[in-house]
């Protein structure tokens, strides 16, 4: 599949596009320091990042994509694990998501055990069950230095993507693997077991899960209908600003964006 890597902040290019794309909400979500920053930041732009921050609210990456022929654009929320860096605005992350990507550090257990109150988030923020799910063990990279008794398995790792109807990966937002696998689809199929998936592999698997579905409303911007009473709401992040009335990633372009 041929692909095309878009950094977050050139804007330009994706607005260009974003007429002529379908656009896809697709949510990060774990424990803090699992690697979401990491992982979405590979998946966008490419690289392992050299510095990084607790993530504070949620901050936005966008990837482009090319699925059979038809250009789409991935659009990953990457939200905070520390619940203080969360609050309120959880509800928001939720709304128009398109795909749940959970994220667990598989040199961490308890972050493999805390999956089950991400999954009761996105119960209680009503995400439906045709909503596609990724499961993603991170930091595959630390296999070979942790002794096997302090790192999540993959074979429970994979019980748990069958209980769930998540499609699982083991992969590394910081080294590429020595033996690929395509991932597994619930229920069973793809690499053998050992193995490990490039963050490409993820992203891959993503698009071309979201190809198949219905026309996504994103595609573009709403016009402004918050009101004089003003009922838009932006969150600051690290980098950008979301504008809860559009709901997509808008900054300073928003049609909304106040002033
Ligand atoms: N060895 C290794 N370290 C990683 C990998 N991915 C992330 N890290 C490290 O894990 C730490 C946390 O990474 P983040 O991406 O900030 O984690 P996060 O899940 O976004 O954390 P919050 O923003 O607090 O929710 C950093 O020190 C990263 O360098 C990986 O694949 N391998």
């Amino acid at each position: 599949m041929e692909s095309s890597l878009e950094f977050s902040g050139s804007l330009g290019s994706v607005s260009s596009l974003a007429s002529r794309c379908r656009t896809f909400k697709v949510l990060v979500i774990g424990d803090s320091g699992v690697g979401k920053t990491c992982l979405t930041h590979r998946l966008c732009a490419g690289e392992f990042p050299s510095r990084m921050e607790a993530t504070i609210g949620v901050d936005f990456r966008e990837r482009l994509l090319d699925v059979d022929g038809e250009k789409i654009k991935l659009q990953l929320w990457d939200t905070a694990g520390q619940e203080r860096f969360r609050k309120s605005m959880v509800q928001h992350y939720y709304r128009n998501v398109h795909a749940v990507l959970f994220v667990y550090d598989l040199s961490c257990p308890s972050s493999f055990s805390g999956l089950t109150s991400w999954l009761e988030e996105c119960r209680q923020n009503s995400v439906r069950q045709e909503i596609p799910r990724f499961l993603v063990g991170n930091k595959t990279d630390l296999r070979e230095s942790r002794r096997s008794d302090g790192l999540v398995s993959q074979e429970r790792a994979l019980d748990f993507a069958r209980t769930h109807h998540m499609t699982f990966f083991e992969t590394s937002a910081k080294s590429s693997p020595k033996h690929r696998s395509k991932g597994r689809q619930p229920g069973g199929g793809g690499g053998a077991p050992g193995q490990q998936s490039a963050v490409e592999d993820v992203v891959a698997a993503i698009g071309a899960k979201l190809k198949g579905q219905k026309k996504p409303s994103v595609s573009s911007p709403p016009a402004y209908s918050g009101g004089a009473t003003g009922l838009v709401t932006y969150v600051k992040t690290n980098s950008s600003f979301t504008c809860f009335n559009c709901d997509v990633l808008c900054r300073s372009l928003c049609c909304c964006f106040p002033g």
